[in-house]
């Protein structure tokens, strides 16, 4: 029985995340730019870095909430936002475009994004994995919990202190799992097919800098918080 029943405290653990991930406003602003018109290459750039940029301020925020991330070694609080922050830009993409909205946009979203600058390879990695988070149906405790357990990955490089960052995974894990059973009562395997979801995000991880470099258009420009994000330059 109390396997499955979310604790007092657990709730608890949970509002902080959820509440501090509801501060992301930039899905919204990206959505609509999106579909106002089709950019040119370089327009499409510039509007990927400034979003990043603010996503990653965002995602700072976010991190600095999780109950714990603050007493870690602070190299390895650097090392899991490095390793972490392109996973969590494209799992919000994903977010962003599985939100429901009217009829025909997301098609016009798909669109505009196919024909933005990012070379024709990385498409169907790319929009296989929106589509699989898309058949999910997240509702917004998983999604920012999902978020919180990608940032908290003990092996991501440079990480000294492997079992300190395990330590805060589990619980963040052991919430997501009764969420899982809670929401989605008849699919049994959802919890895993959740956490499959994560493989398929490292490998759009290894993408991205090539996704980047070969972005339609000449000498590419990065902010210096890019580039160390973005492994370019
Ligand atoms: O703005 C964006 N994403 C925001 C990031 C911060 C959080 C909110 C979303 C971009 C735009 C794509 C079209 C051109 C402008 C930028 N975007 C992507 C990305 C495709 C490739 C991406 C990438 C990231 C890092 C490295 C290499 C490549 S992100 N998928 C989207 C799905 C739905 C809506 C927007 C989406």
């Amino acid at each position: 029985k109390e396997k499955a029943e979310i604790t007092k405290e657990q709730q608890a653990f949970m509002k902080v995340i959820v509440d501090s991930y509801n501060r992301h406003q930039i899905p919204q602003d990206v959505t609509k730019k999106l579909l106002q018109e089709q950019y040119s290459a370089e327009e499409n750039f510039i509007l990927l870095t400034e979003m990043a940029t603010s996503q990653v301020q965002v995602l700072v925020e976010f991190t600095k909430n999780i109950p714990g991330f603050l007493s870690l070694d602070h190299e390895d609080q650097i090392a899991l936002l490095k390793g972490s922050a392109v996973e969590a830009m494209f799992l919000r993409s994903a977010q962003v475009l599985s939100t429901k909205m009217p009829n025909g946009h997301t098609e016009v979203l798909e669109e505009r994004i196919r024909n933005s600058g990012i070379s024709e390879e990385f498409m169907t990695p790319m929009f296989n994995f929106y589509k699989s988070i898309g058949k999910l149906h997240m509702v917004q405790e998983e999604q920012a919990l999902l978020t919180a357990v990608t940032i908290l990955t003990p092996d991501r490089p440079f990480v000294k202190d492997h079992p300190a960052v395990e330590r805060l995974q589990e619980p963040m894990l052991e919430v997501l799992r009764k969420l899982c059973a809670l929401h989605h009562p008849r699919e049994p395997q959802y919890f895993a097919r959740l956490l499959g979801r994560l493989t398929e995000l490292r490998t759009l991880n290894h993408y991205h800098t090539e996704m980047l470099t070969s972005w339609r258009m000449n000498d590419q420009k990065f902010t210096p918080l890019l580039c160390e994000i973005w492994d370019v330059q």
